[in-house]
């Protein structure tokens, strides 16, 4: 029998926790238990920061600030009650570090990527100035000194030692909870394509703002008895700049986005951290090995030991395998299967009415109208064609209508409800679904996964959901069959061809169930087969009252399928009928399908 890489790891984790609890009790070493200690505030404070920035994407070199705040509320607490034992302040530690942390989800709200790791820095030091400053609160520079322990001290460092291995044991469950449900699928959908996230139905300033409260809650905690435990505290040692870039190397080194890799990388850094104090002078050494550490991780192992080690255990165990990636697409389940999840109905029976309308709509990027005062409506059940020349403002269009670019002006309908003003995920649980004229799958999920993320409404319930379970991950497999993707559900999504990405981008939107579909050049870059499907699939889910708008340059795709078709033209709606009177339309010839067009089609009919 194989030994699965997964027990090996659970073994490790097994030992290594029970080697971490009998630590203390079998050697007596205080250098070691107060290295031990220090780890576990890292271990800590580097897995807390792994679920914003190893799951939301958001990296943040202000994760310090929550050690610190957690060190600050039990001495500023401590010292104003003293006759209270200062291990009940431990849990408001954590609350107070969430509440702050709340601040920096709502940076989150409004800047990503290198200006939000500028922002979090600055919010670091403007904690470490109001420590300074606060000196009513926090005594300023002087620091604050707090009650000494008043157990034995043969057993001096066991408080804190326990407590802290308490805290790291419930911040990984904590992770672990998180990772697989909806509330973490989300947060990796985020990290993956923030705009494409909304555009499924993820929440986004709710999830972000949970993340990032629940990524400082245990970190407040465990400086909470950092601080206790020191017995001294000033907001230069608290707040140091060190201890966050510390964390984020944990992190990194160990493995982002992993369970394990920040308690890895956090035992590991202190380690190096001590030998460079101990044995090449502190200071500096510590400076400069951080750094050069934080550039080898960056160039040399950007996705972490952990990841490292897993992959080469992959390598050997796929070596030599024929892959899936090259196998033929299914040819598809029918769509009895998937109406658990897709609201089918005869389309006859459908009333006469728009169910989408755009009422000059308008977007200028600077000087270039894109969309320049659009109008049309999308029938009910109907496919309805948007085409026109390269730059005519199409997918500019659909970006209007998803908010994945917010209007200028003008009116968006859907349903008979005004949406525009609303946000993308809104829009999505209102009933729009939209795939992109390049795939925008979430590359590092699965298949299953990426079907999986959608979000067709919204509650905080939800988000506590156990993600690939049940009822959905159901549905998501109709799905996947449905469209032919079946056999690939355990692929990692960057792994597919492009024709593969359409489908299971096509999947993942019917996941929605949609009212209206827009679908961005769906015969765009596949093959013949590819699209004579997807025109039987779409074709199909319309008989059952699907309503479709697409963009498509393939003109007899379009001809053969939409009805009504609105042409644009410099970012308006220059005619619309049907697929004849659009192929006779001379304004429509001379703007977009030129002569040699209606010439052929007129010889083939
Ligand atoms: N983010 C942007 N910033 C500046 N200009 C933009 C932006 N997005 C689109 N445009 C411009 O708006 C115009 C319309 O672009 P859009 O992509 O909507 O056209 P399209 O009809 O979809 O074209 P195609 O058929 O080639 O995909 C183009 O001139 C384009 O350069």
């Amino acid at each position: 029998m194989r030994i699965q890489p997964i027990w090996v790891g659970r073994v490790i984790a097994i030992v290594a926790a029970a080697l971490l609890v009998i630590y203390p009790m079998v050697s007596d070493d205080i250098y070691y238990q107060n290295m031990i200690i220090l780890s576990l505030v890292f271990a800590v404070g580097a897995s807390g920061l792994n679920i914003i920035s190893g799951f939301a994407g958001y990296v943040s070199l202000g994760q310090g600030a929550f050690i610190g705040l957690g060190g600050y509320t039990i001495g500023v607490l401590a010292g104003k009650m003293p006759d209270t034992n200062p291990w009940l302040w431990v849990p408001l530690a954590g609350v107070v570090a969430s509440a702050v942390a709340l601040v920096l989800g709502f940076v989150s709200l409004r800047s990503r990527g290198p200006s939000f790791v500028i922002i979090t820095v600055a919010f670091l030091f403007l904690v470490q100035v109001i420590a300074i400053n606060w000196v009513s609160l926090t005594n300023g520079t002087a620091g604050l000194t707090l009650p000494l322990p008043t157990w034995d001290r043969d057993i001096i460092n066991w408080p804190f030692y326990y407590v802290l291995l308490g805290i790291l044991a419930v911040q990984v469950l904590l992770t672990w909870w998180i990772r697989r449900t909806k509330l973490g699928m989300g947060l990796i959908a985020i990290r993956e394509d923030e705009t494409k996230a909304a555009t499924i139905g993820i929440n986004l300033p709710i999830e972000k703002i949970i993340a990032f409260m629940a990524s400082a809650f245990m970190v407040g905690m465990a400086g909470a008895v950092y601080g206790y435990y020191l017995t001294f505290i000033d907001p230069r040692g608290m707040f140091s700049i060190l201890i966050s870039v510390q964390l984020v190397l944990s992190m990194l080194i160990g493995g982002k986005g992993t369970l394990w890799g920040p308690v890895v990388g956090a035992f590991l850094i202190e380690w190096l951290n001590e030998m460079a104090n101990n044995d090449w002078g502190g200071g500096n050494a510590r400076l400069f090995l951080f750094g050069g550490l934080l550039v080898g991780v960056v160039i040399f192992l950007p996705q972490g030991v952990l990841p490292a080690v897993q992959s080469a255990l992959e390598w050997s165990r796929t070596r030599g395998k024929a892959g899936l990636v090259g196998a033929r697409i299914g040819t598809g389940g029918s769509l009895a299967s998937i109406t658990d999840r897709v609201q089918l109905v005869d389309r006859a029976e459908l009333p006469d009415r728009p169910i989408l309308e755009v009422k000059n709509l308008r977007k200028h990027f600077g000087g270039v109208k894109a969309v320049d005062g659009a109008s049309f409506a999308v029938p009910e059940g109907s496919i309805t064609g948007l085409i026109g020349p390269n730059g005519s403002g199409k997918t500019t269009i659909f970006n209007l209508i998803d908010d994945t670019i917010r209007a200028d002006a003008g009116e968006i309908w859907l349903d008979g409800k005004r949406i525009d003003g609303r946000p993308s995920w809104d829009r999505a649980h209102a009933g729009l679904g939209r795939t992109f004229q390049i795939t925008r799958l979430f590359r590092e999920m699965t298949v299953l996964e990426n079907v999986v993320a959608v979000q067709r409404s919204f509650s905080i319930g939800q988000l506590g959901r156990i993600a690939v379970s049940g009822a959905e991950a159901r549905a998501a497999e109709e799905l996947l069959e449905y469209v032919g993707m079946r056999a690939f559900r355990d692929q990692k999504a960057h792994a597919l061809s492009y024709g593969q990405q359409k489908l299971v981008e096509l999947a993942q939107i019917l996941m929605l169930d949609p009212k209206v579909i827009l679908l961005d050049e769906p015969a765009g870059g596949i093959n013949p087969v590819l699209i004579e499907r997807m025109s039987e699939m779409i074709r199909e889910l319309n008989s059952y009252g699907k309503t479709f708008l697409l963009v498509e340059h393939n003109m007899p795709f379009v001809l053969g399928l939409c009805d009504p078709i609105h042409v644009l033209a410099r970012g308006r709606t220059m005619a619309t009928g049907t697929p004849d009177e659009i192929q006779r339309d001379p304004a429509v010839i001379d703007a977009y399908l030129g002569d040699d067009f209606v010439v052929e089609e007129k010889v083939e009919a």
